[in-house]
């Protein structure tokens, strides 16, 4: 019998992820495991006090949410969370993973009450490691390799859900598309190598007259589609004229070994009731198109005839 409660005891602290006993009301009842400081602190020092003891209140709110609402439903829940070490009070940061750490939290209600509470086993596992894998992934799904722009795809995803949000709150909605002039002299004259490092830049510099929520794509090989969330015609043909403006002014002679300029033209659309998806880019389209054939170097606007 002794000898069977040494092999339990040795097991339990031998796991590998820590198990912690969070009572009802937020309380650190028990902690084993999770010895490997490679990928955990040791946080042997919580096991009395609460959550809102050591943590900070909105983060506190969260866990003991997480911990009711298993109990409540009274089956595993899976949770996702990140959390720094710099969090919680008294932690030992220098034993231990530097960065913040993301967790996959398994959450099990116990079967009886524990000191008098009902309670939840939390096994906290850290897949920071996986969790980067998939942000990158997910980052390389969505680029063009040769500029950084977004690709066509990820532009397409993005429209699905603005063009859903103006269904639903009228957020308005502007596209702007874009392409190169002429470009076919620039890869005559300098070859295709330089030609792609024009495409960069000219990524690099629209990208700086960009706001965070814009979205710039490269839609074909030398067109670009700007995506471009809470903005009306007015104000996206005032972004076309400015991103027309700063590569028209740009001198591409680090590019292409000599001095040399390049304009665009652009189309730029707006979503209105009742229109979807194709007919933005549609009408963006024709706008480029105009555009090109009245000499280039222009914007041109397209709004949907009622
Ligand atoms: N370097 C480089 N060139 C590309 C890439 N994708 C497309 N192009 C080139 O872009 C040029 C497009 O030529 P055209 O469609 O005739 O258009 P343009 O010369 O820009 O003329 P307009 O659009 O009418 O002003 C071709 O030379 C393509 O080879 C790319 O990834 N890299």
């Amino acid at each position: 019998m002794k000898q069977n409660l040494e092999l339990l005891m040795e097991m339990l602290a031998a796991l590998p992820d820590p198990v912690f006993v969070l009572s009802e009301s937020g309380k650190y009842l028990a902690l084993i495991g999770g010895h490997d400081a490679r990928y955990y602190h040791d946080g042997s020092h919580l096991v009395n006090f609460s959550l809102h003891d050591v943590m900070p209140k909105a983060r506190a709110d969260w866990f003991l949410q997480q911990i009711q609402q298993t109990l409540e439903e009274g089956r595993l829940r899976t949770v996702e969370y990140s959390l720094g070490a710099h969090e919680i009070k008294g932690m030992e940061l220098a034993e231990g993973p530097e960065q913040d750490i993301w967790f996959e939290g398994r959450v099990q209600p116990l079967r009886r009450p524990f000191r008098g509470e009902r309670a939840v086993v939390w096994v906290a596992r850290n897949i920071t490691e996986h969790y980067n894998m998939q942000r990158q992934l997910k980052t390389l799904s969505e680029q063009d390799e040769l500029t950084g722009a977004y690709n066509r795809r990820k532009l397409m995803e993005a429209l699905q859900e603005r063009v859903a949000e103006f269904h639903r709150y009228s957020h308005p909605l502007s596209l702007i598309i874009f392409d190169l002039d002429h470009f076919k002299r620039v890869n005559d004259k300098f070859g295709h190598v330089s030609g792609d490092k024009v495409l960069f830049s000219i990524t690099t510099l629209c990208n700086k007259q960009l706001r965070q929520q814009d979205l710039l794509c490269r839609y074909g090989g030398e067109e670009f589609a700007v995506l471009l969330p809470n903005t009306n015609l007015e104000d996206a043909v005032q972004l076309a004229q400015r991103l027309r403006t700063t590569v028209g002014s740009y001198d591409f002679e680090q590019e292409l070994g000599e001095s040399y300029s390049i304009t665009i033209s652009a189309g730029v659309s707006t979503l209105t009731p009742g229109d979807d998806i194709e007919s933005l880019i549609k009408r963006a389209d024709s706008g480029l198109y105009q555009a090109k054939n009245s000499g280039r170097n222009c914007v041109i606007e397209k709004a949907r005839q009622l």
